[in-house]
């Protein structure tokens, strides 16, 4: 495993598409990809009844245990395993187990707000936003929530207006403007052929970043010295 890991950030609104691009990227590298879902980082609310968590707002930055995420990145990033919590959506809370997870060549941070804190930011190699229009997404939210989620219609309607679409405009949306790479609709096979691209370049280790050196030498002429470097 080489270190530091080359950390990948998958933002988006509620059904965008960002766990099935996480997932397609990561299989292709099977042992050398982990993904770490946010949504297993919800503050833990054992100490609420069930009634109680059902009104939480989940869209709002300060549902999520970010001191966690924190030191669970970085700890991955230093070649120490974690152990992940695991969430129950049904529940509205974390389950009594976790998963331990190994660090790998890539790590994946996946979730609505994987672009929202400052310090998984900066960890972060490659940021990617997915958008999907807002209709398209509330229709395969509906569909989820349903299905897998123990949702009914009518609750998921009213979570998507009360908080969900205001929050995503207020918090969510804004961090695109972090994003290296933005991926329209989701499973975009494009945009999932280049990361998978990335990921092997990554782990093969044939990967580059620009410097001076390399622009210089791939356009054939001088450029202009960096202000900050
Ligand atoms: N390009 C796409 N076309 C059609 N359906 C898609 C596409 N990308 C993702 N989906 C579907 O949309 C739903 C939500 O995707 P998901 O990855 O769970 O979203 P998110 O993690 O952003 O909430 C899933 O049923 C998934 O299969
Ligand atoms: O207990 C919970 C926790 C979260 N949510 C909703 O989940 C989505 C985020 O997950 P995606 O997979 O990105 O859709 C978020 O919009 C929360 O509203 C929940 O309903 N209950």
């Amino acid at each position: 495993m080489t270190t530091p890991s080359f950390v990948i950030g998958i933002a988006g609104g509620t059904g965008a598409g960002k766990t099935t691009v996480a997932r397609l990227v990561a299989r292709s590298a099977g042992d050398s990809v982990t993904r770490i879902p946010l949504d297993n980082y919800y503050e833990d609310l054992s100490h609420l009844p069930v009634a109680e968590r059902e009104g939480i707002n989940y869209d709002h930055p300060s549902a999520f245990e970010w001191e966690l995420v924190r030191e669970q990145v970085s700890s991955l990033l230093d070649g120490t395993p974690i152990e992940m919590p695991n969430y129950d959506f049904e529940i509205h809370n974390r389950t009594d187990e976790t998963t331990r997870v190994e660090p790998t060549d890539v790590v994946i941070v996946e979730g609505i707000f994987a672009l929202y804190d400052d310090a998984i930011r900066d960890l972060c190699d490659l940021r990617v936003y997915v958008e999907t229009d807002a209709d398209v997404r509330i229709l395969r939210r509906i569909e989820r929530d349903v299905i897998e989620r123990g949702r009914d219609l009518e609750g998921v309607i009213d979570q998507y207006l009360s908080t969900v679409k205001p929050m995503h405009e207020q918090f969510v949306e804004p961090t695109k403007k972090h994003a290296d790479i933005i991926v329209p609709e989701g499973a975009n096979s494009v945009a999932v052929n280049l990361l998978e691209e990335r990921i092997r370049a990554e782990v093969t280790g044939t990967a580059g970043d620009w410097t001076r050196e390399s622009i210089e030498e791939a356009l054939g002429e001088r450029v202009a010295a960096d202000p900050d470097g």
